[in-house]
């Protein structure tokens, strides 16, 4: 379904006078099924949400491409209800004058749907990331951050899109939060199967979710696993990333 082949970015260097480029992305190729949960784990800086906004085409590859179904995801026609994204900060990721409703409006309206339709389709919206209809009111600051990224993810699956990227989706929340949002998303993904590209630095999280990982180190994939095959993980950053996250 999405095909990333041999992409490579690089970001010009911040001085004006300081030379060379940053290569950001070396050749990296995978692919993600439909209805697959694929985890992206790597540290910080390692440019997974570079990859992040490529695969949603809100940036372009120096070269290689980035195809969904077959398509170019830089064309708009291609990702439009097709795929959805859920980012790490919630706060700006909605409106701050926006209410829940107006926010799931948005790409609902993109719909054409009856004022009574859209109305019904919100609060099972809502019903489904386990909020209640009185929710449709509220401000962004009248909501805790579990509750904000639970709307966020409504918007995200409004339009039934085959795939969500989601950057860090829980990483901000707290624990035992971050815990009921994964189940959330757990139970999403069995009910709706879409497929998801969970990128994170947690592999903890990214082992809970996702049916196959792929670490990623300095812009390049070290090693693809299944979780299953987690524990006997053969690259030594990977045993690394693992031992200090204890899983
Ligand atoms: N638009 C940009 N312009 C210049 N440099 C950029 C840009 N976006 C990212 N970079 C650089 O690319 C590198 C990778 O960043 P990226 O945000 O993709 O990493 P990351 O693995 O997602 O890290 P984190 O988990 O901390 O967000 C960093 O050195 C960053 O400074």
């Amino acid at each position: 379904m999405l095909e990333v082949q041999s992409i490579h970015k690089s970001f010009k260097a911040s001085g004006w006078l300081t030379g060379k480029p940053q290569k950001v992305l070396h050749d990296v190729s995978f692919h993600c099924l439909p209805g697959e949960c694929l985890g992206i784990i790597g540290e910080s800086g390692s440019g997974k949400s570079t990859l992040g906004r490529l695969i949603l085409g809100l940036d372009q590859p120096d070269s290689g491409k980035v195809l969904f179904e077959g398509q170019p995801v830089s064309q708009a026609k291609v990702r439009r209800g097709n795929m959805s994204a859920v980012f790490q900060n919630y706060t700006s990721s909605m409106n701050p004058y926006f209410t829940v409703r107006e926010a799931l409006l948005e790409p609902l309206g993109l719909q054409s749907r009856k004022e009574e339709d859209r109305e019904r389709r919100m609060k099972e919206l809502l019903f489904q990331v386990g909020l209640s209809p009185a929710y449709l009111n509220k401000a962004p600051h009248e909501l805790s951050g579990g509750e904000a990224q639970r709307v966020c993810i409504a918007r995200a699956i409004s339009t039934q899109p085959k795939l969500i990227v989601m950057d860090e989706a829980v990483s901000s929340l707290d624990g035992s939060v971050q815990l009921q949002v994964l189940e959330l998303l757990k139970g999403l993904h069995k009910q709706l199967n879409t497929a998801y590209i969970f990128i994170t630095h947690d592999i903890q999280a990214a082992a809970f979710l996702c049916d196959r990982i792929l670490v990623f180190r300095q812009g390049r994939i070290e090693e693809s696993l299944h979780v299953s095959e987690l524990q006997h993980a053969q690259s030594d950053y990977t045993r690394t990333l693992l031992s200090m996250s204890m899983y």
